[in-house]
Formats: structure tokens, sequence, C-alpha cells
């Protein structure tokens, strides 16, 4: 994916010179401390986050890059200055590969049989090298756009705001950011734990 990768952080740098006088920080400005006003920006300035696909005829909008992005932003500057949304908690996770494998770990996500058997299959078929884009996918590569991708996508995000929600219900102050965060940090040091579930393998430039 390196041309592919090569096209977006030129398309990125392009816009930003062509618009932003070449600064993140005015497209930040120009949202008025607003987490949705900026993912829509970005989105909408930047071509290369519109992570937006066609599910059972209907479009849906995952925007993990876009959301990532904004998370990232309040929290490396810990909600104060750039970092100061009032409307983070709008933010939901950013539906990649590894945050649905710690959800099914903690069991707040489940596969079917039929898609855990493919999931199984498909890391043997990538180790041997092997990768398949026909209907229903032969065991390997899912392709990115591919209902069960977006399925599982779709559901981490549905996931989430519920863990949110029992959270809040017992008086605690949460948002899916900080779920997100937890996940992933989880899954990266418990790798070995981990390894026994399976993971959905997909090249995308919207991770
Ligand atoms: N859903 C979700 N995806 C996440 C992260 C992070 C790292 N976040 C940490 C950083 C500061 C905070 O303290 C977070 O803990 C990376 N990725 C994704 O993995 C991929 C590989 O990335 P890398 O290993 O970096 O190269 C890439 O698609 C990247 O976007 C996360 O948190 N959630």
């Amino acid at each position: 994916m390196f041309e592919e990768r090569i096209s977006v952080l030129h398309e990125v740098g392009q816009v930003l010179l062509e618009k932003y006088d070449g600064k993140f920080a005015n497209v930040i400005r120009e949202c008025r401390a607003s987490a949705q006003m900026l993912v829509e920006t970005v989105v909408r300035e930047f071509p290369c986050f519109r992570d937006e696909h066609e599910f059972c005829g209907r479009s849906v909008y995952l925007y993990k890059r876009a959301q990532i992005l904004v998370a990232d932003i309040w929290a490396c500057f810990e909600g104060h200055g750039f970092g100061s949304f009032n409307d983070i908690d709008q933010i939901t996770m950013f539906a990649d590969y590894r945050v649905p494998q710690a959800l099914y770990h903690f069991g707040a996500l489940g596969y079917s049989p039929r898609l855990l058997e493919y999931l199984r299959r498909s890391e043997i078929a990538v180790q041997q090298g092997d990768s398949g884009h026909t209907q229903p996918p032969k065991p390997g590569l899912l392709p990115s756009g591919h209902p069960w991708e977006l399925e599982i996508r779709g559901n981490s995000i549905w996931a989430v705001e519920q863990i949110c929600r029992h959270i809040r219900a017992s008086g605690h102050n949460v948002n899916a950011i900080l779920i997100d965060f937890y996940m992933w940090d989880y899954a990266k040091e418990h790798t070995t734990a981990m390894r026994a579930i399976p993971i959905h393998l997909t090249r995308s430039k919207f991770y």
C-alpha cells in the first residue's frame, strides 16, 4: 500500500497548503472547539478520510481516522488549548481491527460460528501467503468494505457505546475514546492471551 499512503500524504499536504496556510492548527481553529465539526471538516476537506461504505443498500460512515485524529489531539493536549472540545463525548470508537479483538475477549462482542471459522482459517491462509477477494470471501484478507468487515466494525462501535452507557449508569463519567484507548492498550499488552482470538485481516487506507 506504499503508493496509496504516499498519495494520502500528498493530498493532505496539498489541501493544507491551498486552504489552511499549510497549518493543521488553522483547521482546528475553524472548528471552534467542536469535535464533531472537526470530524466533519476533515472528512469534507480531505477526501482520503472518507471512510464511507454501502451496507445492505444503505450508506454507513465509520470515519475511523478522522475520529482518532480528534481523539489524539484531545488526549495529547489533555483537553486544553487545541485539545479543548465542548462535545468530545460525541466521538465514537475508532473502528479498526484490534479493539474488536479485546471486545471479544471481554465478552462484549460475539462472532457467529461461521465468521469465527472464517477468521481462523484466514489467519492460516494469510500465513501461507493466500488471499481471497471472491464472494463469499475465500479465507484470507477480508476485502475493505465487505459486509463482514463492516459488521465487525459497526458492532464494535455499538459495543463501546453500550459499555459507556453501563459505566455512566453507575455514576462514572466516561466516553468512547477512553474505552477505545483502554481496549487498544489492553490488547497490545496481552498479545499472548489475544493470540487465541482471531482478528480480521483487511488492507485498508481507512485504518
Ligand atoms: N482503535 C485504535 N486504533 C489505534 C490506536 C492506536 C494508538 N493509540 C494510542 C496512542 C495514544 C493513546 O494513548 C492511545 O492509547 C493506534 N491505532 C491504530 O493501530 C494501527 C497501528 O498503529 P501503530 O501501532 O501506532 O503503528 C493504526 O491503524 C492506528 O491508527 C488506538 O488507541 N485505538
